[in-house]
């Protein structure tokens, strides 16, 4: 482990711990409130109010932090604020009261309705996030109604109303983000990209359209242009990872929401229509970026099913002969390739059984694989014949290389599942070529496959160089 990663994992842990937990929450909870205080026009809520869904997202992802003293800490957090800022006590009191209510409901119906299993990683994630969202937004909208013409002059409903949309749009704007933020130790490219492409210039392009489609809607403005950056917004959930694509979802909506914010007369029900709608937004694009996650999960396993054998796990035959043939045009110096058939394999089946003869070929795929180096190639072609391609060898180090896996399988016996043990012994055929360049591995298989008969005449148990009069043991 990296000195790097020695200092992440320490800096995890102690935001982790027992006390540690509770007050980083609570650092949280205060560091938040003032920055949504300072930015909150006089006598109104603030249009980005980070504390909350900030809270609700470190407890759902550090549960150490969900005890009496992170909520002691939390509550005395946001009192502070507010205090420290100006407010009286009374005013100071039913702010913090609202903001707790939401985000115990956020919490709760989150947690209860994933299930336990936090973060977005399935399409049905963002749908349970919405609906926690709206339950702590209707908590909070509740607290409004009752401090809205307390605090604010103003009217019941409009005060549940706009408490609950403005506690909505803060909630499922950041909460995403929060929950899909990869661990201190992740790698830079998954915490990127939603796909196992390599991050090229191209890959900057969904940034791009969504950095002009967000101009283009304050230069053209007008009821439509909420929506421009939304073709943008998709593009960016096809590219990037979940983590990325709320995060960008989050800037360009408070963008959006500061931008027109301001170009509009001040208007409370205009206010509500167009937080809704650019908040309404967000969804979309994080679960569009979640499902083609869970596909790209999908397609990969798949892929490396598709490529396994299933009863010893090496390559398949498909596979073998694909990346044998990969590596056969990238070789500059000499390749063997071996054709591999256990000795009167039958016997042992019909001694011992078909599940006897499964054991041995595990067995003696796992001693075959032994012998090899990472960039040698194993695979079974069927039946009890396996094939290896190995680079950058000469024939000598070939030859010296067969017989360490004849070796290795006929000098010790295999365990049977009837708990006997029996030898098993194997013929080797093995070709040579200086250059792979230009030939086809079915063509050096056919050659090997000849050697291997040429083994299997003259006794088996044994090596046989293809073009060489005798086997070479
Ligand atoms: N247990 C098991 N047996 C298999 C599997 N695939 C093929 N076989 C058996 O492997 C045996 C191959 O036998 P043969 O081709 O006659 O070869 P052999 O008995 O090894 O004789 P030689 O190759 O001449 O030494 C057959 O009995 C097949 O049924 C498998 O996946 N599991």
């Amino acid at each position: 482990m990296s000195e790097d990663q020695k200092n992440e994992r320490s800096i995890w842990h102690v935001y982790q711990g027992k006390l540690g937990a509770p007050l980083t929450l609570a650092v949280l909870v205060f560091v938040g409130c003032l920055l949504g205080i300072l930015s909150r026009p006089e006598n109104h809520l603030a249009s980005l109010w980070l504390a909350n869904a900030t809270m609700a997202g470190f407890m759902l992802r550090v549960p150490a932090s969900v005890s009496p003293l992170g909520w002691l800490l939390s509550t005395l957090a946001f009192l502070a604020a507010d205090l420290l800022t100006g407010s009286g006590l009374f005013k100071a009191g039913i702010l913090t009261v609202a903001n707790l209510m939401g985000v115990a409901a956020t919490y709760t119906v989150y947690k209860r309705l994933s299930k336990g299993a936090i973060g977005i990683r399935q399409p049905m994630s963002v749908l349970q996030l919405a609906i926690a969202c709206a339950c702590g937004a209707a908590a909070s909208g509740l607290v409004g109604a009752v401090a809205n013409p307390l605090l604010f002059d103003g009217g019941v409903l409009i005060g549940f109303i706009f408490w609950s949309v403005t506690e909505f749009a803060n909630y499922i704007g950041i909460l995403p983000v929060i929950l899909s933020m990869p661990e201190p130790a992740a790698r830079a490219r998954r915490i990127v990209i939603n796909s196992a492409a390599p991050i090229r210039w191209r890959g900057m392009l969904p940034v791009f359209g969504l950095f002009v489609s967000c101009m283009g809607a304050i230069v053209i403005g007008g009821p439509g242009a909420i929506a421009f950056p939304v073709p943008a917004l998709l593009w960016c959930a096809v590219t990037y990872s979940v983590f990325v694509t709320a995060l960008l979802t989050l800037m360009a909506s408070a963008w959006m929401l500061i931008s027109f914010s301001h170009s509009l007369p001040y208007d409370e029900s205009l206010l509500i229509s167009l937080r809704l709608g650019v908040f309404l937004i967000v969804p979309g694009p994080i679960m569009l970026s979640s499902v083609m996650q869970s596909n790209n999960k999908l397609l990969v396993t798949l892929k490396q099913m598709a490529a396994r054998d299933g009863l010893t796990g090496v390559s398949n035959r498909l596979d073998f002969l694909d990346r044998a043939q990969e590596q056969l045009n990238a070789a500059s110096s000499s390749v063997g390739v071996m054709m591999i058939d256990l000795d009167h394999f039958k016997e042992i089946n019909d001694t011992h059984g078909h599940s006897a003869g499964d054991a041995v070929l595990i067995a003696v795929a796992g001693r075959i694989q032994r012998c090899l180096r990472s960039s040698d190639l194993l695979g079974r072609l069927g039946g009890e014949e396996f094939a290896i391609l190995i680079p950058d060898r000469s024939a000598e180090e070939l030859i010296a290389v067969a017989e360490r896996i004849r070796h290795t399988v006929a000098d010790s016996t295999v365990g049977l599942p009837n708990h006997r043990s029996i030898p098993v012994t194997m013929s080797i055929g093995l070709v040579v070529v200086e250059n792979g360049n230009g030939l086809s591995i079915e063509r050096l298989l056919i050659e090997a496959d000849s050697a291997l008969y040429r083994a299997k005449s003259a006794g088996r148990n044994r090596v046989v160089l293809s073009g060489a009069p005798e086997p070479v043991n």
